[in-house]
């Protein structure tokens, strides 16, 4: 995150951090007790490894209750993703158990109505991915606020010209922004989770290149169909 600054200590019970070998890589989120969503761009440089889920965390590395550390059972990433764009930018995450639920461990409910967030409309997104341009990681989760930008706005030619789809959202990247490591978490609007942090165009902070979301909604009966499949 940049330009934004440390969060309030488990206001975001439902934040995971997905890591491999103890190192953080993305960010993600607690949808149901037995299920976390990320982005698909996260298993890119996995080399087919399954990743490592901490909740409740607020530091990375300082012992804190609560702060747990799941194996992950399967990692479903949606079929319409790939390397070369955002779309369908979404990936399921089973834990091999239910987690633990308590006041630093909490489900945070996702959009199912199908209607754009107004442009606008401040949201806020959070996430231990770099802090500065130079790439330095913080060990403490940090938060930012962001307005929605609209679509027709995001899709200017001199923006993402016309790449953001009806499936994707946007928001204000100046100055304060998503970056490098933050893929995956949620943009949390009036307490429900719209949309999922996509790296897009990898830029940080800079205005002409606002930050990229994948929209929920559109996704729901996707999410519902995967959790129910492999339940049990
Ligand atoms: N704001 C949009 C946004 C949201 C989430 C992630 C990112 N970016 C990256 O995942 C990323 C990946 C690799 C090298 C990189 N270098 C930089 C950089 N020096 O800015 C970013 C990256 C950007």
């Amino acid at each position: 995150i940049l330009g934004g600054r440390e969060a309030r200590p488990h206001l975001r019970p439902h934040m995971a951090s997905l890591q491999l070998d103890g190192e953080h890589i993305c960010g993600g989120f607690l949808i149901a007790e037995q299920w976390v969503l990320s982005a698909a761009h996260c298993t890119e440089e996995t080399d087919g490894k399954l990743f490592q889920v901490l909740l409740g965390a607020h530091s990375l590395t300082e012992p804190e209750p609560h702060k747990r550390l799941y194996r992950v059972r399967a990692q479903i990433p949606h079929p319409g993703s790939n390397v070369y764009n955002n779309e369908d930018d979404l990936l399921l995450l089973q834990l091999e158990e239910k987690a633990e639920l308590n006041e630093h461990v909490q489900v945070l409910p996702f959009q199912r109505e199908q209607r754009d967030v107004a442009a606008g409309t401040v949201c806020e997104v959070a996430g231990w991915g770099t802090v500065t341009h130079s790439g330095r990681r913080p060990d403490r989760l940090q938060q930012v606020e962001r307005p929605v930008l609209s679509r027709d706005e995001c899709n200017h030619r001199t923006r993402h010209d016309h790449s953001i789809t009806p499936n994707m959202m946007c928001t204000d990247s100046r100055k304060r922004d998503t970056c490098k490591g933050d893929s995956g978490g949620p943009l949390v609007c009036n307490g429900v989770a719209e949309a999922v942090v996509t790296a897009g165009s990898r830029v940080c902070g800079n205005y002409k290149k606002p930050g990229i979301y994948t929209r929920i909604a559109p996704y729901a009966a996707w999410i519902d169909r995967v959790m129910g499949a492999l339940s049990g």
